[in-house]
């Protein structure tokens, strides 16, 4: 046996060791699993048979209330240990198929000899021995083994930093308790271990890259510093990965305070959701709350509009023919997303404070109650010093007094008699007893009459003004629509003088077109945001102070004025946001989307972080899709070989259906599992099933789609964002379809979901991203 053998020999007898302990504990754990959850049953169980139930009198009543009080801490105290102890045992499973990735000899300078380190997803600890058998990969002395090489090496713990000298570095794959491979590296985190990681096939979920971090994504991970992350890297360079291993890591060294929903994640779209969904499970931590943009204006914009969605707004921009019309849907997109459209928005809230606010009159029963210009008046009349949201609820209160006032002349109009009559039996009994119970009935019938029909009317007008109260009290006595519809009407900016303000040349185009669809009851995607900011200005801003993280992925794709929404939105939270500008796919995104924010936090506050090596795709393919940029030099691709990008060209429609099924056959003849045919757009998808569907087994991918599993499918490319496919198929390459500037970085996208192989069909005259592209960076066929 030589050396190294010898060396694994030991490694694996130090394996066994470690699960054998780890299984000992994990039977200790389920035996009190077992116990925890027999008391749960039985709590549930006789829950009311342990609380005294007395509701005699007020004294008895609030002993029953305490004694229910009492059982239901009781039981979601166990509930809660019970809740540890799971997670402890589902952490003890992972343990014990594969106890640890990595070992570091780590030498401190006051000790004579090396300390082992073993790091694995969470941590166990020998009790007898009393040390740490695995170290949890987010301990402060695992950071040694993600940033350093051989030699001197130190890291931040808790009491200062401690420096010593890095022994060695060991890596390994470990499956049900077995060594599979292992191997000792020097500067960086192996490159064979990536190379196997890498090479692997490509997963409708993501996986967590905690074996394999790179020491420039650590420092994203690891970074606590700044109040705004900038993180910004080519395709694939792990920005989404990294992004949620600081998730675990944040909830790890945070552990006493920080709990997973005080997080927030804003991703592209559904289907990203899920992708992504398995990574933090899969290290034993609780999922943060994912959201994306869209269902947040969504539930906050409630049913009010017809809202086009955002994939309907690049579809009508992708599918869009270069007419007048078409360019004023671009100019309104981009203008509606820029500071100078929120500009324009302050200054008529400036002019709103003052005059001009627009109500809607208080109606009852198509009676105006209460008049648009009265509420006007009163919200007028509180001081200008009083900010708008402030006078609103002032407006509010006195509405709703007045509503009041109102309420008890209304019981002697006509038509509360009439309900009276159609009231029903039960009604009847609930109000005779709520009489009794008040001792109001007397030996008296007359009088009991009289008081039954004043109770039956104040019971009836009570029960028709709740709603309108109920509204009142959600401000909808705001003409919002009316306020928003404003800015556009007229041929300039009817409230101030237009030269204040930097508008488009287009402004007058676009103002047509807005007013045009809002008043057919519609809202375009571009005007979402600023319509819920006008509202949630003269409103008063729903800020979440909960929320101590948020992230957002893609973050390219964010205009200037969702990102300021997003900042007011949350106030005390620290953000994080990951993208890259070559991916910007929307109209509205500008190249300075990310200064914007750098401006808002200012230098001190700000950490930006620049990756450049790319994982995910092979070198070939990276060689290729980077050319296509003007900032090539900024792309290195990790050395994973693999086939060209192969070019197929076609004249006939008939050819180019049949070469993509045979490509599609021969792809799922080599048991390749994730295969995506990528279309410009919905429409074209829809004409690409068309012509697969009968030919091979494919799948339609819609907009609402959610989640993608292995197999193949048609996808638009926009929802192919921030995920990845073993083989990408290109439906049309052509010019037709690739030609414009601004699509250049739609192209580049779809081709970077390629992790291993990349085809490109074109139907006709190839596009110019291509033909520009180095000759020997792809291959011809045909
Ligand atoms: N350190 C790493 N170890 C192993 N795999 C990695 C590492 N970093 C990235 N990867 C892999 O590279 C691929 C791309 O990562 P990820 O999706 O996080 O990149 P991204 O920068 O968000 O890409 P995009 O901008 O294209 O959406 C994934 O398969 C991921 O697992």
């Amino acid at each position: 046996m030589n050396q190294w053998e010898t060396e694994w020999k030991r490694e694996q007898e130090r394996v066994n060791t470690v699960v054998d302990q780890v299984k000992k504990k994990m039977n200790v754990l389920e035996a009190h699993l077992g116990g925890k959850k027999e008391d749960v049953v039985e709590i549930r169980k006789n829950f009311w048979e342990d609380v005294t139930v007395n509701f005699d009198d007020a004294h008895e009543a609030a002993e029953t209330a305490a004694s229910i009080k009492q059982q239901a801490e009781l039981l979601s105290e166990l509930e809660r240990s019970h809740k540890n102890a799971e997670d402890q045992r589902k952490s003890l499973v992972k343990l014990s198929d594969s106890p640890y990735f990595g070992r570091i000899d780590f030498k401190e300078n006051k000790d004579a000899k090396a300390d082992r380190i073993y790091l694995g997803v969470a941590s166990f600890y020998d009790e007898k021995a009393d040390e740490f058998l695995v170290y949890d990969w987010r301990a402060p002395i695992s950071s040694l083994y993600y940033d350093h090489s051989l030699g001197r090496a130190e890291y931040e713990a808790p009491e200062g930093i401690v420096s010593g000298e890095m022994q060695l570095k060991r890596q390994y794959i470990i499956r049900n308790a077995e060594i599979k491979s292992m191997f000792d590296t020097g500067v960086t985190i192996g490159d064979e271990l990536l190379q196997e990681v890498l090479s692997r096939q490509a997963n409708p979920q993501m996986k967590s890259i905690v074996a394999t971090i790179q020491k420039e994504q650590n420092q994203i991970i690891r970074n606590t510093k700044g109040t705004l992350l900038i993180v910004q890297g080519a395709a694939g360079c792990g920005k989404t990965s990294a992004a949620l291993q600081r998730v675990a890591y944040l909830l790890y060294r945070y552990r006493e305070t920080l709990t997973a929903n005080q997080i927030v994640l804003f991703s592209p779209n559904n289907v990203f959701n899920s992708y992504v969904s398995n990574v933090l499970p899969e290290l034993g931590e609780e999922n943060m709350l994912q959201t994306t943009f869209q269902q947040y204006v969504y539930h906050h914009l409630g049913d009010s509009y017809d809202l086009e969605d955002p994939l309907e707004q690049m579809e009508a921009v992708l599918t869009g023919d270069g007419q007048p019309s078409h360019k004023v849907r671009l100019d309104s997109i981009r203008f509606k997303a820029s500071l100078d459209f929120m500009n324009l928005i302050e200054g008529y809230i400036s002019h709103l404070h003052k005059e001009d606010m627009l109500f809607k009159s208080v109606v009852f029963r198509g009676r105006v109650l209460i008049t648009a210009d009265q509420i006007k008046e009163k919200f007028y009349s509180y001081p200008s010093a009083v900010s708008i949201p402030d006078r609103m609820k002032l407006v509010s209160e006195w509405l709703v007094s007045e509503v009041r006032k109102l309420e008890k002349t209304e019981r002697k109009e006509p038509w509360v008699e009439e309900k009276i009559q159609l009231l029903d039996k039960e009604v009847y009994v609930r109000l005779y007893q709520k009489l009794r119970k008040k001792k109001q009935y007397t030996e008296d019938s007359f009088n009991d009459f009289e008081r039954e029909q004043r109770l039956l009317s104040a019971y009836v007008v009570s029960k028709a003004f709740k709603p309108l109260k109920k509204r009142i009290k959600a401000l909808t006595f705001i003409n919002l629509k009316a306020m928003y519809m404003r800015l556009f009407t007229g041929e300039g900016l009817s409230w101030e003088r237009e030269d204040s303000y930097l508008l488009p040349d287009s402004w007058k185009e676009i103002s047509r077109l807005t007013a045009r669809t809002l008043g057919n009851g519609e809202l375009l995607y571009e005007d979402a945001t600023p319509y819920l900011y006008l509202k949630e200005r003269l409103e008063g801003f729903q800020t979440n102070t909960a929320v101590r993280h948020v992230f957002i992925d893609e973050a390219q794709d964010y205009s200037p004025f969702q990102f300021a929404f997003i900042q007011r939105l949350f106030p005390r939270s620290k953000m994080t946001v990951l993208g890259d500008l070559n991916q910007s796919i929307y109209v509205h995104s500008t190249g300075d989307a990310f200064q914007m924010l750098y401006d808002h936090y200012g230098k001190d506050h700000t950490e930006r972080i620049v990756l450049m090596r790319s994982y995910r795709s092979t070198r070939p393919i990276v060689e290729f899709t980077r050319e296509m940029l003007h900032e090539k030099d900024s792309i290195i691709p990790f050395n994973r070989d693999g086939e060209k990008p192969v070019l197929k060209q076609f004249e006939k429609k008939g050819d180019h259906a049949r070469a993509l099924a045979d490509t599609i056959r021969n792809l799922q003849d080599r048991q390749v599992k994730t295969i995506a045919v990528i279309c410009k757009t919905a429409k074209e998808c829809e004409e690409a099933y068309e012509s697969l569907k009968d030919q091979v087994d494919i799948e339609l991918m819609k907009k609402d789609s959610s989640s993608f599993k292995q197999g193949a499918l048609i996808i638009p490319s926009y929802l192919a964002k921030g995920i990845e496919f073993d083989a990408v198929l290109v439906f049309d390459a052509s010019n037709s379809q690739y030609s414009k500037e601004s699509e250049r970085r739609l192209f580049y996208t779809v081709c970077t979901r390629a992790m291993h192989e990349l085809y490109l069909f074109s139907y006709g005259e190839v596009s110019a991203f291509i033909t520009e592209v180095p000759e020997d960076t792809f291959i011809r066929e045909n």
